[in-house]
């Protein structure tokens, strides 16, 4: 499988603090690669750093071939590496279908005004429409955002990000704060999206983990400690030592 997203010997300093250190990392076309760690590791500042809202201090990101360590957020999101934003990229007052209907509308920069033509309009809805069913949402259509469970809310974001048709989702703890019923949820769309897009997922839910990833990667002091599939990872030691702990694989085999 191609390689889609190359991290090459990335270092990010705030001041005394190196939150990435010389990380390196391949995420293969249509996997769920997760990122995995300890708290403090630097996962959120690598995914921030992914998305272009954080300048590396040194190194290279390239993605499908192409160095981005320069580019803005905008332009990676057009080239299809999109990240999914919690709850603030949703508008509250508007419906499933509004606000899914609008995401489209940034992605294709245009307006559904009078002038455009009732087919375009209604091809608009309708791929809305379908995205509302992909995430999930099918039946909540005309709820506003704000009626949603915490769980449906965070679907409604995957469906905002699949707006944009992204090659590539960056997934920054999609499942914090659910209970199993909506992580089962959150699971079951994550598995329905596998080979159709590429995810890079930083989730702390190791159930979650273990079920959707095809590879999964351990960040420790800003640097990647290992990188297998879920059962070499499960029996890694240097994983279990740092994070996982030594009770993990009877739990989770
Ligand atoms: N803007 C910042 N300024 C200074 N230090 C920062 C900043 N952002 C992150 N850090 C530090 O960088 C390190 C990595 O933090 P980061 O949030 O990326 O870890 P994480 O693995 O995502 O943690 P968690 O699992 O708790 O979310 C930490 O020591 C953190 O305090």
């Amino acid at each position: 499988m191609s390689t889609v997203l190359r991290i090459d010997n990335l270092v990010k300093r705030f001041g005394g603090v190196l939150a990435t250190d010389k990380a390196c990392l391949d995420v293969s076309e249509g996997d769920i690669h997760a990122l995995i760690g300890p708290n403090g590791a630097g996962k959120t500042t690598l995914i921030h750093q992914l998305s272009g809202a954080l300048v590396p201090t040194s190194g290279h990101i390239f993605f499908q071939g192409e160095n981005v360590t320069g580019s803005s957020i905008d332009k990676r999101a057009r080239q299809g590496l999109v990240r999914s934003y919690q709850i603030t990229s949703i508008f509250k007052p508007f419906s499933v279908h509004q606000n899914l209907t609008i995401a489209i509308q940034g992605r294709t920069r245009e307006t559904l005004g009078m002038w455009r033509r009732a087919s375009y309009v209604q091809t608009r809805l309708e791929e809305a429409e379908q995205l509302a069913i992909r995430v999930g949402l099918g039946s909540k259509l005309g709820q506003s955002a704000a009626m949603l469970s915490h769980g449906e809310q965070r679907q409604l974001e995957v469906g905002l990000a699949l707006a944009m048709r992204p090659k590539m989702l960056l997934l920054d703890e999609p499942m914090a704060g659910m209970g199993h019923e909506e992580s089962g949820q959150l699971v079951e769309l994550l598995l329905g999206l596998k080979r159709s897009v590429t995810i890079l997922l930083v989730e702390h839910d190791m159930d979650a983990v273990f079920k959707v990833a095809d590879r999964i990667s351990t960040l420790v002091f800003g640097r990647v400690i290992a990188t297998g599939t879920p059962d070499e990872i499960r029996r890694h030691p240097e994983v279990r030592k740092a994070y996982l702990g030594d009770e993990f694989e009877e739990v989770a085999a």
